[in-house]
């Protein structure tokens, strides 16, 4: 019973429309005495609750403390009407909430600090508003988060904020620029957007865009679409996702894509469609990069800059997130924004502490092959993501585990939408176990339940490494992942083995002998190491499939050569026939 209560508390939970399953866990007699009791409000005995406490306290910094300068103040405010309710029933469940909420403001600034220090938050910049502690303090007068906003956060069942989201939040709700650096898996995305859901507030019909996110994939865009969905669920903000595929959607005119409120979408189908005068972003007044320090890259920066020229408002927030960002980015998003405040979650570029990280010797190619046959042999458990560096290598590599019986998919930019999209579910409900990727795959997605990571191919860049192993270990969970390593990798190693250092892993003293990677190494690296196929069949076998491929060629060759001869012939033939004819008449 305290559980139940701890667990809904401050969530307003309908309890006559869930009375069934109140019902079914509780027992009916139970249930109908408590709807008779429900004005007697229950209270949850402090020692029951702390020790309750701790065993669902997932990052163990749930325990509140109630300020009750804080609490006079909320109790105030709590008397005043909130106007964005919609209903009575909310405008009732929010004064509820607001009553609810145990606050843990700060009092002082060396409160804050050493609350910082706590969790690892660093923070570079002028002004730098204090962490909040609790979703709790959320909800207090200090941050009036919007009653329908904390209601969804309740649903999806987050006990506490992340560190992330304690430090980015606040900084977003005042109106500050922010560079958020963050392990893989660490709630980035609700960090974003919660601020800016609570600034839009509700759907506005005169003006076009107010909020624009980017991220480098399609897959990526779909899934932060789908998380705003969820928490913006009852604000009847509008969303829009723009990508390839709905672009075929000619339903769309530019006037109806004017009526949203959010636009999600990848830099390349948004240029196309700045440039198609499709989108109008000069209502823009949230401007986020996911996966920043991608987007401002060599491949994307034109792209990006021709974005960050079309968002022609005169006051942008702007807010970048991700796992990674060098010092060449991190300088030139200064150049681009306003005053801005930088959060590094943790030591800057490194992999989350969750995942258990190791580097295996296979000596060539060919080990690998052995290598990952053994580890099948000796049972792995699914789903496993491997990592390849191109599309060729990812079929050649699907080719031989599909041969081996082994449940495997692909994936890849080659593949159609439709088959991405198939895929990506399957592999999230378990219906895949193994799935071949490139690098495409590698950043942002969210694939809870991912046990080991296999870095098949050595990753181009660090930043790639700590993303692809950050597909697993997320959200506090614990994760595995293996990169092998041939003799042509051995130079290329080092940054790799500095991350893992720095993550906790042991890592052998001659690895960390290694030299650094020099500019032409980064950028050999970088272009992908020339590697033999992926191919387990013997030398004789592939002489003889070669033999009879070159055979059959020869042959086709032969008949078309031979047909192509017939038709000169027959073609002469009638001409002559046709000059006779001709002379005869
Ligand atoms: N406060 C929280 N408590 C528990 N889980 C959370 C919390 N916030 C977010 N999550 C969950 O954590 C997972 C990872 O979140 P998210 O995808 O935002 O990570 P990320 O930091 O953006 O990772 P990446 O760098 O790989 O893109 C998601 O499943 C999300 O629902």
């Amino acid at each position: 019973m305290d559980l139940f209560h701890l667990l809904g508390g401050g969530a307003r939970f309908d309890k006559n429309r869930f009375k069934g399953d109140i019902t079914l866990f509780e027992g009916e007699k139970e249930a109908n005495q408590k709807q008779s009791q429900k004005k007697n409000a229950a209270v949850v005995d402090p020692n029951v609750r702390s020790q309750l406490l701790d065993e669902i306290d997932f990052f163990k910094n749930t325990h509140t403390v109630v300020n009750q300068n804080n609490k006079k103040k909320e109790e105030k405010d709590n008397q005043d009407a909130d106007s964005d309710s919609d209903s009575d029933e909310e405008k009732t469940e929010t004064k509820k909430s607001k009553k609810n909420a145990n606050t843990t403001i700060f009092n002082t600034v060396e409160e804050a600090k050493a609350f910082r220090k706590q969790h690892k938050i660093k923070v570079y910049g002028t002004d730098v508003p204090n962490p909040f502690r609790t979703f709790e303090d959320l909800a207090s007068p200090a941050y009036d988060l919007n009653p329908i906003l904390y209601k969804n956060l309740m649903t999806v069942k987050y006990k506490t904020p992340t560190p992330v989201q304690m430090q980015s939040i606040p900084i977003m709700l005042k109106g500050r620029d922010v560079m958020s650096c963050a392990p893989t898996g660490s709630g980035k995305t609700m960090a974003f957007l919660l601020p800016i859901l609570q600034d839009l507030k509700k759907p506005e019909k005169k003006t076009s865009y107010r909020a624009l996110i980017i991220a480098p994939t399609r897959e990526l865009v779909q899934q932060i679409a789908r998380e705003v969905k969820h928490l913006s669920e009852g604000t009847k903000l509008r969303v829009n996702v723009l990508t390839k595929a709905t672009d075929a959607d000619k339903s769309q005119t530019p006037e109806s894509r004017q009526k949203f409120d959010i636009l999600i979408t990848t830099p390349l189908r948004l240029v196309y469609a700045i440039k198609e005068k499709e989108v109008d972003l000069s209502a823009v007044r949230h401007l986020v990069l996911d996966e920043a320090d991608k987007l401002l890259d060599q491949g994307f920066l034109e792209q990006t800059d021709e974005i960050f020229a079309a968002c022609s408002g005169s006051k942008i927030q702007k807010s970048l997130f991700s796992a990674t960002f060098s010092s060449h980015v991190e300088e030139l998003a200064k150049t681009v924004m306003n005053d801005p405040i930088r959060i590094v979650i943790g030591s800057k570029n490194a992999a989350t502490d969750t995942i258990k990280q190791e580097l295996l010797f296979t000596g060539t190619e060919a080990g690998k092959m052995i290598a990952l046959r053994q580890l099948v042999q000796k049972g792995i458990k699914p789903p496993v993501l491997i990592f390849v560096q191109s599309i060729e290598r990812a079929k050649e590599l699907f080719h031989e585990l599909v041969f081996d019986g082994i449940n495997v998919e692909v994936i890849h930019s080659d593949r159609t939408k439709a088959q991405r999209d198939n895929i990506i579910d399957q592999f999230r409900v378990g219906k895949i176990w193994v799935l071949i990727a490139t690098e495409l795959m590698a950043r942002g997605l969210d694939f809870k339940g991912v046990n080991l990571v296999i870095n098949y191919d050595f990753p181009q860049t660090v930043a790639s490494y700590i993303h692809r192993i950050g597909r697993t270990g997320r959200a506090g969970r614990q994760g595995e992942a293996v990169t092998y390593y041939t003799q042509e990798d051995l130079q290329y190693m080092k940054g790799v083995v500095n991350v893992m250092k720095e993550s906790g892993c042991d890592v052998p003293e001659w690895m960390l002998n290694i030299k650094n990677l020099n500019h032409n190494q980064k950028q050999k690296m970088r272009q992908g190491i020339a590697r033999d196929h992926i191919d387990s069949t013997s030398k004789f076998d592939r002489f003889s499939q070669k033999k009879k491929q070159d055979m059959i060629e020869a042959s086709k060759k032969r008949k078309r050569v031979a047909a192509e001869k017939e038709k000169k012939e027959k073609k002469e033939k009638k001409a002559k026939k046709d000059e006779g004819d001709k002379k005869e008449a």
